[in-house]
């Protein structure tokens, strides 16, 4: 039997209207017909691990053993990723088949996410050699423990001390007051026995600010902490379950010196403090995660969006003509109104991602001919493309997950999971407002230098135009909307830099001018990134490779994103752009046309993303619609299902029952 005949006839009819060809789609989304075969082979190779799948829905299991199930699972999943690179010479394709094994997130995400590449981007040569090859064959496991229980976002401010002790030659490490335990890094709870510290470097009683040491915290052997470390676990959180996200704290614990990640700094034998050429390179870590959340906000973006339309196009709910069967809640244009943004977004977030990986590379191998002047643009754009894309794609998934009614607050829908997961991304990797800020401070001096008539970095070159072009007409056009943005968000850029000149004029000094501007500064950094987004994905719409057929629909759902955006901020652009209220009523209508226009291939658009049911992990979201089966399926999981008679009905519901009669 063909998987078309087993399915929900609603999706059947679905895919029958889709107007281009699914994989096509599937192949520019992910880059090649070449990279959707490696990908599904390498996904296929996972999934036919029979270890690796869960006898119980993960939710029923105690914290303990979910983590404890989390590392069986993790452990399996590297043999894997081994086994394929030992057969293939090369690492598997990038995939999210991680989702379908571990559900939440794995306790190795920061061993891969952060702690090799600290050591590959910080560590010397030599450091690279040592450390390298071990942290990369799970000899060793790592995590990067930046953040402490009194300071996240202020990383100057850490108090975890490392002292140079140069008769000995090593560093001392302290943790000196409770604030400064740190607090937060993924596996650090119970799995890791390395990590990168980030701690304040004292030479002979002088401070040379933050810098990343290598620490061994627990015996190989016996996984015991070692002497003069206090490690725990953090308990339970809103997701990241299974992160295993741990404290620590030494107590005049010594690692050699060669443990100081020494690429940019370096102390020397004896004591001799070399700096870098850039403070900042040790931030590095950082940017690289922040381009990658982009990616990430397209691929959580996605999965809620599958979930929620393959649903909405089985679901039906009350009429809407009182003459005609009830209708898919798809059909729905308040529904459609919620949903094909997520979708539109996802696609959205994907090319921003790879048009930052881009600049990210460039940038890269520019430090590594010693050429810093890319740095800020990459540092500032990073910021607040992470900061805005894991806002928006947070609130997608929520919008997903209400979207989908009564059964979207099921775990087993895996919708209320996936927000926890996605909603954290506003926070680590540097909290959404901080980012922001560190974006305007790039915006404040690109404004002051385009005042002095200087050439400005491409991705502020707009705020040049803007200012010549601030008389023109609007046009309601998809160039004309992304010219829109790049108004607003010189308007706001403008506002901020003038708000805090007149508090400067009143007296007050530039800091707290700055701290008094700051919400005009967070909201000129959000338009910034809007216009980033917009201006990114619809260039990569006009200059795709994809069909006439495909390239209808990707210019109708880009158009969908800009229209979209266009409404929801429309007192911005009538406050700093030419646009007029006519203009805002065409593209309300253009907006509502957009949405009849995508509609009938919604279910086509969300198999693009080649989601497997594995990965989607949910009852409203498989490729088949059985959605009321697997509800029914998956509730008959409850343990409380396994008994006819709970023994709580004796102990306590029988003797209230009874004594009430009395
Ligand atoms: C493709 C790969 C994908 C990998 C995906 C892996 C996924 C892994 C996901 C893991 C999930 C969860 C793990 C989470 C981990 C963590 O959260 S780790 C901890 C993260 N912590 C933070 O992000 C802290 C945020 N704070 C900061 O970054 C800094 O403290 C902050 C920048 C906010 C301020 O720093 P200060 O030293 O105070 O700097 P300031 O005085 O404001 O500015 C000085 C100057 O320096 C410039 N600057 C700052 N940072 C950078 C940088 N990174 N690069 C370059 N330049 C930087 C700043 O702009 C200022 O410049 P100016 O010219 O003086 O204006
Ligand atoms: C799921 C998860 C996983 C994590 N994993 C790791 C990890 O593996 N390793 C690690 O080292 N860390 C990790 N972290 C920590 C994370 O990086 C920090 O929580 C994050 O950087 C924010 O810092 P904070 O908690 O100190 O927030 P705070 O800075 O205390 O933020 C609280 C509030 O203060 C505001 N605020 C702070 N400073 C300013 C300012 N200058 N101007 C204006 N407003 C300000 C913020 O906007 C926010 O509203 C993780 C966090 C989470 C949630």
């Amino acid at each position: 039997m063909s998987t078309e005949t087993k399915c929900n006839p609603d999706l059947v009819r679905e895919r029958a209207k889709c107007t281009f060809d699914v994989n096509e789609l599937i192949n520019l989304f992910y880059g090649s017909e070449k990279a959707t075969k490696e990908r599904r082979h390498f996904e296929d190779a996972v999934l036919a691990v029979k270890e690796l799948k869960d006898a119980i829905p993960e939710e029923y299991l105690s914290h303990k053993e979910r983590y404890e199930n989390g590392v069986r699972k993790a452990t399996i999943l590297r043999d894997v990723y081994r086994d394929y690179k030992a057969k293939h010479n090369r690492d598997p394709p990038p995939n999210q088949i991680t989702k379908a094994v571990i559900k939440d997130i794995s306790p190795f995400l920061l061993h891969n996410g952060m702690f090799v590449p600290t050591i590959a981007g910080q560590g010397t040569p030599e450091q690279q050699a040592e450390w390298l090859p071990k942290a990369e064959s799970m000899q060793i496991i790592g995590t990067y423990a930046q953040t402490e229980l009194g300071h996240g976002s202020f990383i100057r401010g850490l108090e975890t001390i490392a002292t140079y002790d140069p008769k000995t030659e090593e560093f001392v490490l302290n943790n000196p007051t409770l604030t400064s335990f740190k607090w937060w890094p993924g596996g650090l709870g119970s799995t890791v026995n390395h990590c990168v510290v980030v701690a304040q470097l004292y030479i002979n009683g002088k401070s040379h600010g933050i810098h990343p040491f290598i620490a061994q915290i627990r015996d190989l052997d016996t996984h015991k902490p070692l002497p003069g470390v206090k490690v725990g676990e953090i308990g339970p959180k809103m997701g990241f379950q299974t992160a295993n996200n741990g404290f620590l704290g030494f107590d005049n614990f010594r690692i050699p010196r060669k443990n100081m990640l020494m690429k940019n700094a370096q102390v020397l034998k004896d004591g001799t403090f070399v700096k870098g050429i850039n403070e900042k390179l040790t931030y590095g870590t950082m940017v690289m995660v922040r381009v990658g959340i982009v990616g990430d906000c397209s691929f959580y973006a996605a999965l809620a969006a599958t979930i929620a339309v393959r649903y909405s196009a089985v679901r039906h709910q009350s009429h809407i003509k009182a003459s005609e069967p009830e209708a898919q809640i798809l059909d729905y244009l308040t529904q459609q109104h919620k949903l094909f943004i997520a979708v539109a977004s996802s696609h959205v977030y994907r090319n921003a991602y790879l048009w930052m990986e881009k600049m990210y590379t460039n940038v890269m191998k520019e430090l590594s001919q010693d050429k810093q002047d890319n740095l800020p643009e990459l540092h500032a754009t990073a910021c607040c493309l992470k900061a805005v894309c894991s806002r928006d794609a947070g609130s997608l998934v929520e919008e997903c997950r209400l979207a989908c009614g009564g059964h979207g607050y099921m775990a087993s829908s895996n919708l209320p999971l996936t927000y926890g997961v996605t909603i954290a991304a506003v926070t680590y990797e540097g909290e959404r407002t901080v980012l922001l800020l560190q974006t305007a401070r790039y915006l404040m001096k690109a404004w002051m230098a385009a005042l002095k008539g200087k050439v400005l970095s491409p991705s502020v070159s707009y705020l040049l135009n803007s200012l010549k072009e601030s008389k023109k007409p609007w046009q309601n056009t998809p160039e004309g909307i992304v010219k829109g943005f790049q108004h607003v968000s010189f308007g706001k850029v403008k506002a901020a830099y003038e708000t805090i000149q007149k508090y400067m004029k009143q007296g007050k000094d530039y800091e707290d001018a700055w701290n008094l501007a700051s919400v005009q500064l967070v909201k000129a950094s959000e338009a910034h990134s809007r216009a980033i987004l917009c201006e990114v994905s619809w260039e990569a719409v006009c200059s795709s490779s994809a069909s006439p057929n495909l390239s209808r629909v990707l210019q109708q759902l880009a158009q969908l994103y800009l229209t979209y955006w266009t409404l929801e901020t429309s007192g911005d652009l009538l406050l700093y752009s030419n646009i007029t209220k006519d203009d805002l009523i065409i593209l309300r209508d253009k907006y509502e046309e957009l949405l009849v226009a995508i509609r009938p291939n919604a279910v086509g658009l969300v198999d693009g993303f080649d989601l497997r049911d594995e990965i989607l992990n949910s009852t409203l979201g498989s490729y088949d619609g059985r959605v009321y089966e697997r509800l029914m399926e998956e509730a008959l999981k409850s343990p409380l299902n396994q008994e006819t008679v709970n023994s709580s009905f004796h102990k306590y519901l029988k003797p209230m029952m009874e004594k009430a009669k009395l």
